[in-house]
């Protein structure tokens, strides 16, 4: 439940992400689920973050809705545009045109392929000038254009990254990690940027292991938990660890900075260790036999949970 009645513009629904993997030394192949049961909505003018720490599934989701998995995974679950069922050609038709996509990776840039002629493309005169102008915004120096992306460090290469996902005028872009290597202005820069196209009635799904930046920018959080979606809540609800629901979500509120800074114990399992049921069952104080079952994601005010105390 989101409380808002806003147009979805991606609907993602019981998303599930597998990999084909060889069992130890032998030739006998499995389906190894990276992420199950994942759902995420973005609306028009909503900024919604995907928080979760790494490992997480943050990037599956982003490669899954992009159509851009390696040959070994096996994608199930629904996922829509604009109430369009988004099958393979679909995705194809709309990457890169009204889904932008700005990876995690810098290694996205062809390394043989001089920076202007990657953001720009075919698109002449008009494409010129907009790749002037979004240059300009980022503070990348005229000559990056004529530049090898060798040539660039870490943080220009994002901002070329952001420069080639603005070209276009997409409909939704979906931001894995956009900031890292950026100094506090240009990432707040490039924020303002995602709210603004946001408010223009446009959707941005914004991945981040950072909480603080995105309770800044963002108007609902989604927390992912070992491949799992365990709450997803407007970022309203991040004012008090009461408003909060999910025992893993109060445990990320507890560790910012401005609410005592407080670790939380324990490590992420990875999927061959998972626990029967609730992932975050063995680090949490609510830890109890019901949790080893099947939960199902539940709504709870103007958000969602997973977790066994909502289920009564
Ligand atoms: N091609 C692949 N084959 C097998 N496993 C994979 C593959 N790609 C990713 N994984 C696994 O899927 C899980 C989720 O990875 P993902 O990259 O989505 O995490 P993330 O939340 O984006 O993490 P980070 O914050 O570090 O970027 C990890 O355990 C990862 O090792
Ligand atoms: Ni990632």
């Amino acid at each position: 439940m989101s409380c808002t009645n806003k147009k979805k513009i991606l609907e993602i629904e019981e998303l599930s992400v597998s990999f084909l993997q060889y069992k130890g030394k032998t030739s006998r192949q499995s389906w190894l689920p990276m992420i199950s049961g994942l759902s995420v909505a973005v609306r028009e003018g909503e900024l919604v973050a995907v928080v979760g720490s790494s490992g997480s599934g943050k990037s599956l989701l982003a490669h899954a809705i992009l159509g851009i998995l390696p040959y070994n995974a096996n994608v199930s679950g629904t996922m829509k545009f604009q109430g369009e069922l988004m099958d393979e050609k679909k995705i194809s038709e709309l990457r890169g045109k009204e889904i932008a996509f700005v990876p995690q990776s810098t290694l996205y840039l062809d390394p043989l392929m001089k920076v202007g002629k990657q953001v720009c493309g075919k698109r002449g005169k008009k494409g010129a000038e907009k790749q002037s102008e979004l240059f300009r915004r980022y503070g990348l120096p005229e000559e990056t254009e004529t530049k090898y992306p060798f040539e660039c460090s870490g943080g220009m290469t994002r901002r070329i990254l952001l420069s080639t996902a603005l070209m276009e005028n997409p409909k939704l872009i979906i931001a894995d990690e956009p900031t890292p290597g950026m100094d506090l202005t240009l990432a707040k820069k490039s924020m303002e940027d995602f709210r603004k196209f946001a408010d223009e009635g446009n959707g941005v799904l914004l991945i981040t292991h950072d909480i603080e930046l995105a309770l800044e920018v963002a108007d609902r959080i989604v927390v992912f938990y070992a491949g799992k979606t365990v709450e997803e809540a407007p970022v309203s609800d991040f004012r008090s660890e009461e408003t909060l629901r999910h025992p893993y979500t109060k445990a990320l509120w507890r560790a910012l900075p401005q609410n005592g800074f407080t670790p939380l114990d324990g490590t992420q399992p990875y999927v061959k260790d998972m626990p029967q049921g609730c992932p975050f069952g063995p680090r949490c104080s609510w830890y109890r036999e019901e949790c080893k079952g099947e939960i199902p994601m539940v709504e709870a005010g103007c958000g969602s949970v997973r977790c066994i105390r909502y289920c009564m």
